[in-house]
């Protein structure tokens, strides 16, 4: 097999070549490239990995045109230049690399800080013009002030840990923080409100979302205590810049640091060129150690994910080890197989699938056999699903996904069993891996077979009636259809019983309405696997 290839094409440090080299991966550098998105267009179709930090915007358009990417790297937290639905619909893996710049952006809000208090950059610049004005700045003492993070996940944490250093008093808004997590990091949990009235400086660490594009918005920004300073290190969006330059103007806020804007590049932006506003063109994460940090650690979740299958740190799938994921594959094709098995048979309305876990099989990374039985469920009725796009698919259409592990109880070491609950009936369709790695259908609808998954299969359903196996054989027979494995289930003499059968290549036009002919036949259907 071709090594598989990856295109860096952001200014990404060069220990991520190395480390792809290493891992047998083969590397294209071309960290100016993300700026020209025609030319990443033009050539991004001859690559498997994407390995970016915020120049590159993968937009759909983009992955449109990336038919061999199986994985998207961004080198940092923020994964907002990626357009997540768009490569999740395609089966593309986005990962990220939440912690290794973590620290580096705390301190860079800290520096802001400080930035801010002492009026640093605009004293640096008078001074070394000549003016040693030294009535012109007079500072704040940092000590002792109110600081109000709002977003306390990782970066805000170690603000707060390090504004505490400077003996300032921190409190935090943050409504997933919990009471047992503030009190650990020695901050008091408040409301928005609360945090607006009483912050001294605030500073913002959450994401970009819809819930906090202008957290600080022009009535926000009315409600906090005059003389207040904030600071931006986390995502453009969060403050309404405009309200924000008219509240430095009327003097009620007091100063603002600002890495991050509402467009960048930033070449323009309403806070330009205020004497209280420092700016930083988006640095928040630029430390040797944070950019060696993250470059180090996306090249090898990436080779790894490239190499071995193994999967950290996605935001769309599940995480998989390197050591789970050889134990893992011929699991995730059972349960895509024994899905599609089910997907081929449903003709009805699908309302919800039901996957149970027993025995060994149940300690294994469930969630991502789900997302294949789902994906297997789904794809006969519809062309674009794949493992990774296939949770979201069935939530997008009201189909419920339930999961259950249950102890090893019957003859398997494991037991995948995928129950679809359709408008009409409730199906189960049952599978296990034998120690050769194949998967095997077990249990069709409660009744017992031994079945291998082949590309060319016949399943019939019917009356357990002497002459039928006769019938059915001659049918195909006449047909010019060979048949490669036969298997047989039934519940009793005389009861239901069903056949799963192999035939070499396609199966003709009219002979399952043949088949279906045969006296005691209930369902005929072709199968691909
Ligand atoms: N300036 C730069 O160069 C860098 C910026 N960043 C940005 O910093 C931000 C924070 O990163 P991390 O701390 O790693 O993320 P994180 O996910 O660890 O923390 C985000 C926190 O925001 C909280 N949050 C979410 N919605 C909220 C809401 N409506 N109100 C208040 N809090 C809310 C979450 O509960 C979470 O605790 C991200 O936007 C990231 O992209 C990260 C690295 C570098
Ligand atoms: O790669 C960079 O310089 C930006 C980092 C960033 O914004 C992030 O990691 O979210």
């Amino acid at each position: 097999m071709p090594a598989p290839r990856v295109l860096i094409s952001d200014a990404l440090s060069p220990a991520a070549v190395q480390i792809f080299k290493e891992r047998g991966v083969e590397v294209d550098f071309q960290p100016d490239l993300g700026k020209d998105k025609d030319r990443l267009a033009a050539i991004i179709g001859q690559y498997d990995g994407l390995a970016i930090r915020s120049a590159t915007k993968v937009t759909s358009k983009i992955l449109e045109r990336a038919s061999a990417l199986k994985v998207i790297g961004r080198a940092g937290i923020g994964v907002d230049n990626v357009d997540i639905p768009a490569a999740t619909a395609r089966g593309v893996i986005v990962m990220n690399t939440p912690f290794g710049n973590s620290i580096t952006t705390a301190e860079h809000a800290i520096a802001m800080m400080f930035a801010l208090a002492r009026e640093i950059p605009a004293a640096d610049a008078s001074t070394q013009a000549g003016k040693w004005e030294k009535n012109r700045f007079m500072g704040v003492e940092i000590t002792g002030k109110t600081l109000g993070i709002i977003g306390c996940g990782n970066i805000g944490a170690i603000v707060a840990d390090r504004a505490q250093g400077l003996h300032m008093r921190v409190i935090a808004f943050d409504p997933f923080l919990s009471p047992e997590r503030a009190l650990d990091l020695g901050v008091e949990k408040v409301e928005l409100d609360e945090l607006l009235a009483r912050a001294d400086i605030i500073t913002l660490h959450t994401p970009l979302t819809e819930k906090t594009r202008n957290i600080l918005s022009a009535e926000a920004l009315a409600r906090t205590k005059k003389g207040v300073r904030i600071i931006n290190c986390a995502r453009g969006g969060l403050v309404d810049e405009v309200a924000l330059r008219a509240a430095l103007e009327s003097g009620h806020v007091a100063g603002a640091a600002f890495d991050v804007f509402s467009t960048e590049p930033a070449l323009e932006n309403p806070l330009f060129g205020h004497p209280h506003v420092v700016c930083t063109p988006h640095l928040g994460a630029a430390t040797t150690e944070a950019q060696e940090n993250v470059a180090l650690q996306i090249a090898e979740q990436m080779s790894d994910y490239l190499t071995k299958g193994a999967i950290q740190n996605a935001v769309n799938f599940p995480s998989i080890t390197a050591e789970e994921a050889p134990r893992l594959k011929p699991f995730i094709a059972l349960a895509e197989k024994l899905g599609s098995f089910a997907g081929q048979l449903t003709e009805t309305g699908l309302k919800s699938v039901r996957v149970t876990y027993q025995g060994e099989v149940a300690g294994m990374k469930t969630k991502a056999l789900t997302s294949a039985a789902v994906a297997g469920l789904l794809r006969p009725m519809l062309a674009e699903v794949n493992v990774v796009s296939a949770p979201s698919v069935a939530k997008e259409r009201g189909i419920v996904v339930e999961e259950m592990t249950r102890e090893q109880d019957g003859d398997y070491d494991s037991l995948v069993t995928v129950t679809v609950v359709t408008e009409k009936q409730e199906r189960s369709v049952s599978g296990t891996v034998f120690a050769d790695g194949k998967p095997r259908i077990v249990d069709i609808k409660g009744l017992k077979v031994d079945g291998e998954f082949a590309p060319s299969m016949i399943y019939v359903s019917n009356e357990d009636k002497p002459g039928f196996i006769g019938r059915f054989a001659t049918t195909l027979g006449d047909a010019g259809v060979n048949i490669a494995t036969f298997a047989l289930g039934r519940d009793r003499p005389g009861g239901s019983a069903i056949a799963l059968v192999e035939v070499d290549g396609e199966v003709p036009p009219g002979v399952l309405a043949r088949i279906q002919t045969i006296p005691g036949v209930k369902q005929a259907k072709p199968l691909r696997f």
